[in-house]
């Protein structure tokens, strides 16, 4: 019997995602014969421990990874659950994504009091957030709306939203499903009015590149369709020289082949990138479609750099 560590942020989602992906894995385990069972490490990563202050001040990609790639090279740990979107697009040698389970929902949604959806909120009302990519795509739709700085783990943004500091917040809806919390959501962010983040809703099963067996049982749990979409959102993002820090949004979904006249139902990804400034006075957007993620990911990034993506970032950045 071998005991998998599996290491893990503090707060009440990683712990939650983390749970919910060993009971999975367990399961496999027992299914397939491989003797393995699993024990949570818990980890405080930096971006846990600066939380007074907006992450893109901060900077540093992978504020919430460092430390457990760190104990996982040391043997401390053998795999992390990780968002996917707070995970940075180079993994340090000796490490790989084991395995990107079926992605549920990349949308964000909208926590409002009083139930009312984005289109109802009065003239100049406080929505709370703290990505750039949701607030310069927001304010691009409703310039009205008085966007307010807000972080901290789910629970808490939800509590300052009860205590009346925001007339709504922003979320992901992949964190409020897997706290079990869909009863608040009060509605959807449609991806034509707020492109997700890159990665959003998706996880990533960190391991140690020379681990065979654990790798073996991650494949088992790897979703083929899932990780082609979400290797083209992270091509995008690196090619822009990303991370989650910026307004960046990204999504990328298998639609019906346009060209197939044949009705053999294939499919292809369809990638949208988006980059937008602060303000959302420049919304820079491109949808391509293909079925090779690494190409998509370029083709959407060189035209949104042909419109100028890269002077918006650096101002962003500076
Ligand atoms: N930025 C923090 C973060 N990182 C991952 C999630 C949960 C959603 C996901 O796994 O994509 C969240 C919360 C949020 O953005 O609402």
């Amino acid at each position: 019997m071998r005991t998998i560590v599996v290491g893990s942020r503090q707060s009440v989602l990683a712990l939650t995602q983390t749970g919910q992906v060993i009971d999975a894995l367990q399961h496999l385990s027992d299914e397939h014969g491989f003797d393995f069972q699993f024990e949570v490490k818990k980890i405080v990563t930096k971006g846990d421990r600066i939380l007074d202050v907006s992450l893109s001040k901060v900077g540093g990609k992978g504020l919430f990874v460092k430390e457990i790639e760190q104990a996982m090279l040391d043997k401390e740990i053998d795999m992390a659950v990780h968002s996917m979107k707070d995970m940075p697009s180079e993994l340090p040698d000796g490490l790989i994504n084991g395995a990107v389970p079926l992605r549920v929902d990349s949308r964000d949604c909208l926590i409002s009091i009083g139930g009312l959806n984005l289109d109802q909120l009065p003239q100049g009302a406080k929505v709370g957030t703290s990505s750039l990519r949701r607030s310069s795509q927001l304010k691009a739709y409703r310039p009205d709306l008085q966007l307010e700085f807000i972080r901290g783990n789910i629970d808490s943004r939800l509590r300052k939203l009860e205590n009346g500091e925001f007339d709504a917040i922003l979320l992901a809806a992949a964190g409020l499903y897997r706290m079990g919390w869909e009863d608040r959501v009060t509605s959807y962010l449609s991806v034509d009015v707020c492109l997700p983040a890159v990665g959003q809703g998706a996880l990533g099963i960190e391991c140690r590149e020379d681990d065979t067996d654990l790798r073996k049982l991650l494949s088992l749990y790897n979703d083929e369709s899932t990780m082609l979409t979400v290797a083209a959102e992270r091509t995008f993002l690196s090619a822009l020289n990303g991370g989650c820090q910026v307004p960046i949004g990204a999504h990328a979904v298998w639609v019906d082949d346009p060209s197939d006249h044949s009705q053999k139902g294939s499919k292809v990804i369809q990638l949208t990138g988006m980059v937008g400034s602060p303000d959302g006075d420049i919304i820079l957007k491109e949808t391509v479609t293909g079925i090779h993620p690494e190409k998509l990911g370029l083709e959407v990034a060189d035209r949104l750099i042909a419109q100028g993506a890269e002077s918006i970032l650096a101002q962003v950045r500076g």
